[in-house]
């Protein structure tokens, strides 16, 4: 069962509510003034950390490290930039710099060219979530560690292979610490209980493992030493759906070390939420709780900033905020510093690798330093001021000097906002976060999957998190424009401007983009989302297949009734222009000269099987309010939309003169197959 030791409160305020242990208490005589000389540290740990211009402890380095050293197990919180890496490192080093006479000897010659199972012991494993944080807190290590180089790390990600791992873990049988993701231990230990279960059973290695292991060259890793084990970004590890991949690594360690709760776990996180607690059941039974983030609070010293903007304008929001000239940086720094980019380090948050890619070119463009950063790429750290990534970005990274982080795409879950924020005004710095909210859903493809995002939705989670309400304000120069369509209209919409005109027929082009904003805008006027087609299911893309997919359209789109209509044409008369103007504004010369061609033909344009065929949605419109429908005739849509009603009305006007002129015999037949022209208009 897990235990939570919860203990009094200190006098001095810095320690949050009772965290500290009694022993804790007894044996150190804390204070936030006073440096680290106060945990008892070996001399060169002391030296190291003095030399990293560390002078005091932060406040979960005075709780964690006395802990640690007391051999508690911990979960800890602590608001991002406040110090959890050298909270667990230096306890971490201080043990094992401590036992350090009882190393096992360095593996000699001979020994490795025994035909003997050789195992490497580390004292620590360090799990940390991606390769760029294992790198960093690699870093910090070695740092730490000056003037007691003996005690190496060795870290496994993914940009080394398995055989190379093995072959270091043979050659570094000294290196006390591992760091190391979940997926690349996870795979160690595996191996490791195969190989051993094989030799046990007498049976070929090779044949039970898909690796080429050379027993003579290299080592397996194992647990039987361990005696620290830390989770950094626990609550990270759960979000990523490492969870069953920890649970299963632990067990194999467990088994295969048979150290079962030998070691001092520590899980460290700045957001704490339930899911790490019932995860920290399963590493350890009893755990002191150091929770100094428990209100999820972003610190004082950070600014917070929520703008509503457009999602088409974000990119642009974001380079108006790069490219102010020193007039508009003034008249704006009056009322705010926000505003003041230059020569800052800032970081920016967006949903997608692709996103960061294009934002990184584009600001790069603009003469600013900027890199990106996301699964595909590796964390750079030289030579930039903007750096742009997804949420791989958001947790642990440690970026010195950094003032401003931008949030492009607010994410789904509250707490990462709290990491976002994290990465700006570490341990106390002045630092500035900018959020933008697109108030409007928008229809996006995050993977394979198409998904509606509704960003105020994303800001409610954040405001419930902080406990806080949160105001949008405006960004000078984007406010929205009055009948503005909704986002995810005009973003469908946008796609199709971007089309070539070679991709499909012009005149499939204007009839699809027409039909596909009617349908949109229908479903804007019954503000429901049920029938609505996305663009990219909109079938266009198979010219061999368009009649088909025509007929597929026709079913699909709803019908419509003049004032629909009418209000398509009106209400999204600026993207319905944009499309078609953009589209066609080349092509309207001879379009034009095509239709009056036409209109010069004494025979009609169109046939009525064409003209039924071009334009499904006139059907249910009446003469009388066609005419009025033919409003805007400025681009290729409406001269089409011209054709294709005066011939309609040619052919009413001509069955009228027959049926006024057919009171003569023959007269019933002639109104009869008024009648059904009639119908058959209607029905157009
Ligand atoms: N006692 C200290 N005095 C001064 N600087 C410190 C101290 N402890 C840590 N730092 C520095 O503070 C910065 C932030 O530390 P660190 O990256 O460990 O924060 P963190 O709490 O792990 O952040 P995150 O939640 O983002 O992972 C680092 O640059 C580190 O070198």
């Amino acid at each position: 069962m897990l235990k939570f030791t919860r203990v009094f409160r200190r006098s001095y305020s810095i320690v949050h509510e009772g965290l500290l242990t009694q022993d804790v208490l007894s044996k150190y005589n804390l204070d936030p003034k006073k440096g680290f000389c106060q945990f008892e540290l070996e001399s060169k740990l002391n030296e190291a950390i003095s030399s990293m211009g560390w002078r005091k402890p932060t406040e979960v380095q005075l709780n964690l490290i006395p802990s640690v050293l007391c051999n508690h197990n911990c979960i800890v919180s602590a608001a991002a930039g406040t110090g959890k890496t050298g909270a667990y490192l230096i306890p971490t080093i201080q043990k094992l710099v401590e036992a350090k006479q009882t190393l096992p000897e360095l593996v000699t010659e001979e020994e490795i060219s025994k035909e003997k199972l050789k195992i490497y012991n580390p004292d620590a494993i360090l799990l940390v979530p991606t390769n760029d944080l294992c790198k960093q807190v690699h870093n910090e290590f070695q740092k730490l560690t000056v003037g007691n180089e003996w005690l190496r790390s060795i870290v496994l990600t993914k940009d080394s292979s398995m055989r190379t791992d093995l072959l270091n873990f043979a050659k570094f049988k000294d290196h006390r610490v591992v760091i190391g993701t979940p997926v690349k231990l996870y795979q160690h230990f595996l191996l490791t209980y195969q190989i051993m279960n094989s030799m046990e059973a007498s049976k070929n290695i090779e044949d039970e493992i898909d690796i080429k292991f050379d027993i003579k060259r290299h080592a397996v890793l194992n647990s039987m030493n361990l005696r620290y084990f830390v989770v950094d970004e626990c609550d990270r590890m759960l979000n990523l759906g490492f969870l069953p991949l920890v649970r299963n690594l632990t067990s194999l360690m467990n088994s295969i070390g048979k150290s079962k709760k030998d070691y001092v776990t520590v899980s460290v996180s700045a957001t704490l939420v339930q899911s790490v607690h019932d995860f920290v059941i399963n590493l350890s039974p009893s755990h002191v709780l150091l929770d100094l983030n428990a209100k999820m609070e972003i610190p004082k010293n950070i600014q917070q900033h929520f703008f509503s903007i457009t999602e088409d304008n974000k990119f642009e929001a974001l380079k108006f905020l790069f490219s102010l000239n020193e007039e508009e940086k003034f008249s704006l720094k009056v009322k705010n510093s926000l505003f003041d980019f230059e020569n800052k380090k800032v970081v920016i948050f967006v949903r997608s690798s692709t996103k960061a890619d294009y934002l990184a070119s584009t600001l790069k463009k603009m003469k600013v330093k900027a890199a990106s950063h996301h699964k595909n790429v590796p964390l750079k750290r030289r030579n930039y001021l903007v750096l742009i990534g997804t949420d791989l970005l958001s947790r642990g990274v440690d970026i010195p000097n950094l003032t401003h982080s931008v949030i492009l795409d607010p994410h789904y879950l509250g707490e990462e906002y709290i990491h976002q924020v994290g990465r700006c005004g570490r341990l106390g710095k002045p630092g500035m976060s900018i959020t933008f909210v697109n108030k409007e859903p928008i229809m996006e493809k995050i993977g394979f999957v198409k998904t509606k995002l509704v960003e105020l939705r994303h800001l409610k989670n954040i405001s419930d998190l902080l406990n806080r309400e949160i105001n949008l304000s405006q960004l000078p120069g984007f406010e929205p424009k009055k009948n503005e369509l909704p986002a995810h209209i005009e973003q469908e919409a946008n796609k199709i401007l971007k089309l070539n005109n070679d991709e499909f027929k012009l005149s499939d082009k204007c009839q699809h983009s027409s039909a596909f904003l009617l349908q949109v805008v229908k479903k804007k006027s019954e503000k429901e989302n049920k029938n609505f087609i996305p663009f990219d299911e909109l079938p266009f893309y198979d010219e061999m297949k368009i009649k088909n997919n025509e007929r597929k359209l026709k079913k699909k789109l709803p019908q419509l009734n003049l004032e629909a209509s009418k209000k398509v044409i009106l209400s999204s008369q600026s993207s319905l222009s944009n499309i078609n103007s953009k589209i066609t504004i080349e092509n309207n010369k001879k379009v034009k000269e095509k239709s009056k061609e036409n209109k010069n033909k004494s025979s009609p344009p169109f046939k009525e099987s064409t003209v039924r065929k071009l334009h499904p949605s006139l059907k249910n419109v009446k003469t009388e309010q066609k005419k009025k429908y033919i409003t805007v005739d400025n681009d290729y849509e409406s001269i089409k939309l011209h054709q294709v009603e005066s011939q309609a009305l040619v052919w009413e006007q001509q069955m009228e003169q027959r049926t006024m002129s057919s009171k003569k015999p023959g007269q019933e037949y002639v109104k009869k197959e008024f009648e059904h022209k009639r119908k058959v208009i209607d029905r157009k």
